[in-house]
């Protein structure tokens, strides 16, 4: 019941609570939280940071919210700062404490859902770091149906020590020079002081860039967003401009869902698959997809793969890092090329209000005489995407895999099994990783982790000991961005489900082939069946807790591990 004079259409939502006559109290906190007479009548937007101090990735971003608020008032808008949860990957890779990063995607995403819902924000504004913090917040604004902008917070600068450049992974990497006896004491502990010099997501195109970068492409957050580093004046200005976006967005009422679609999805992933991004993107897309109905499958994302080149000199297989990128265009200028050439779809909405060819129309084009990062499509780092869905017999529902091709495209080895990671670290100091050997990890799927876990240190240590391109390593777990190597992800179904991978035996012969796409473990049918029949399904680590509820509630990784569908 609309009590007062409606002075405005924007407050879709939040006129239940100034404008209704039946919620008094709610309008009194709101008076009592510092809004005025005038407030009442201005549309308010939640502003959601994940930012919180334990982070490189989160520590700036509370600051950046702020400047967020600053701009919506500025914009005639209520803006409210709140605040979720965020798990740092980088302090969690290689330890019992990554079984939460996966699991706090839905987190974040089931908390900036309950609160904007439950405090009828009409917008929102995700300002957010992590990995996992940029698919949380866009599963969060595809369940919303109120306008959205994400605010990436931006990439850290590298770090540096005795003239050559830094990165998170350097210090993963440090661990296996070490058990190789390749580094000094005094050396490892400059790598470790100097990796990460300050706020900012992990550098390369890593997740969190990757996820920034594919979501600037889908059309969710401004142009520049995933290119202006945290501590670039850029990120700042960024920040200030959300709150005319928004006021847009408002006025003609464009809500994420009508963002995400089945093109500017496409779009998303050949951002992913030009940049050489992680292979946590499958999950993730899969999962945002779901959020808006849109059945997108691990075949569609294949069918990308075998269309768009990987292009992109970045780190990890790569030399350039994300905070490299700004100077050649960003990743507009990278868009804009791909949009001439036919590989991106142009006519898709933004959260400018804009298409995304009416966004390219005044950015500058790549130069391929004046810049090595981005290749041009005639002379690519390799013709087809590095991300490749791997089926057959060891993978009957899928795996993913990352084959960047510098290592070769098939291996053909014996298995070596690892109930854990911390196995693969135990037999590489024991010098029992060997050249020709297929690492299996096991027991380390979604339901089995749980958590799905990254595979960050057993493949930085690999390649940190001098066995990148001599061993392969399969896993019903899933890989950090900082991965690389020979490696096949997303084994399903995963081995607490039965799934073949849990069959594997030590000595087995295993067939990764990138060309035919399969994954083949050499056995009989009348062998795996009789395995089959010995296995016993393992007891859940956990029966109560977020792990407890995850374990019971998450789907397959081919169907991005989503933990909100029957
Ligand atoms: C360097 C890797 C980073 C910590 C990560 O977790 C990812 O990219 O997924
Ligand atoms: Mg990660």
């Amino acid at each position: 019941m609309i009590a007062e004079p409606q002075t405005t259409k924007l407050n879709r939502f939040s006129r239940t609570l100034t404008q209704e006559i039946s919620n008094p109290a709610a309008k009194a906190m709101l008076y009592g939280v510092g809004l005025s007479e005038d407030d009442m009548q201005k549309p308010q937007i939640g502003i959601a940071s994940t930012g919180y101090e334990g982070n490189t990735c989160n520590m700036h971003l509370n600051g950046l919210s702020v400047y967020v608020k600053q701009g919506i008032q500025a914009s005639g808008l209520v803006g409210l700062i709140f605040n979720t949860i965020g798990v740092s990957d980088g302090m969690t890779n290689g330890n019992d404490g990554m079984r939460y990063s996966l699991p706090s995607r839905d987190l974040i995403a089931d908390s900036i859902e309950s609160v904007v819902a439950a405090q009828w924000y009409d917008g929102v504004v995700t300002v957010v770091g992590c990995d996992k913090n940029m698919p949380g917040a866009i599963m969060a604004m595809a369940r919303l149906d109120r306008p959205g902008i994400m605010v990436y917070g931006g990439t850290i600068r590298s770090g540096h020590y005795k003239g050559q450049k830094l990165d998170i992974v350097s210090a993963f990497e440090a661990l296996g020079k070490k058990y190789a006896n390749n580094i000094s004491d005094e050396d490892y502990e400059g790598v470790i002081k100097n990796s990460i010099p300050g706020a900012g997501a992990c550098g390369g195109m890593y997740t969190a860039n990757t996820m920034a970068s594919s979501i600037e492409a889908m059309g969710l957050s401004l142009p520049f967003s995933s290119s202006y580093p945290a501590t670039h004046e850029g990120k700042q200005e960024e920040c200030k401009k959300i709150g005319a976006a928004m006021r847009v967005l408002l006025e003609r009422n464009i809500i994420p869902k009508d963002l995400i679609t089945r093109k500017s999805l496409e779009n998303a992933f050949t951002i992913v698959m030009a940049l050489g991004g992680s292979t946590n993107a499958v999950l993730h897309y899969l999962a945002i997809a779901r959020a808006v109905d849109i059945q997108l499958t691990l075949d569609d994302i294949q069918a990308i793969s075998d269309r768009v080149p990987f292009l992109a000199d970045l780190k990890p297989s790569g030399k350039y890092y994300m905070e490299d990128m700004l100077a050649i265009g960003g990743v507009p200028a990278v868009m804009k090329y791909l949009y001439e050439q036919g590989m991106i779809h142009g006519d898709c909405m933004t959260v400018t209000g804009k298409t995304v060819a009416e966004n390219l129309a005044d950015i500058p084009s790549l130069n391929f005489e004046t810049q090595q990062i981005v290749r041009p499509i005639s002379n690519p780092i390799k013709k087809t995407g590095h991300i490749q869905v791997l089926r057959g017999n060891l993978a009957p529902t899928g795996s993913v895999a990352k084959i960047t091709g510098k290592e070769g495209l098939q291996f053909d080895g014996t298995a070596k099994v690892c109930e854990h990671e911390g196995e693969v670290i135990d037999a590489l100091q024991k010098g029992e990783i060997l050249p020709g050997q297929v690492v299996v990890i096991r027991n380390a799927g979604p339901k089995g982790g749980p958590g799905m876990s990254e595979m960050l240190k057993p493949t930085s240590a690999i390649m940190g000991a001098g066995l990148g391109d001599k061993v392969a390593l399969i896993t019903d777990g899933r890989f950090s961005g900082g991965t690389h190597g020979f490696v096949v992800g997303h084994v399903t179904p995963e081995s607490f489900e039965g799934g073949p991978i849990a069959l594997v035996h030590n000595g087995d012969r295993i067939t990764i082939d990138a060309t035919t796409r399969e994954l083949t473990l050499h056995i009989s049918d009348e062998e795996m069946a009789q395995r089959r029949s010995e296995w016993k399904r393992p007891a859940p680590s956990f029966t109560k807790g977020v792990l407890g509820k995850y374990i019971r509630n998450v789907k397959s990784a081919s169907e991005g591990c989503v933990t909100d569908e029957a």
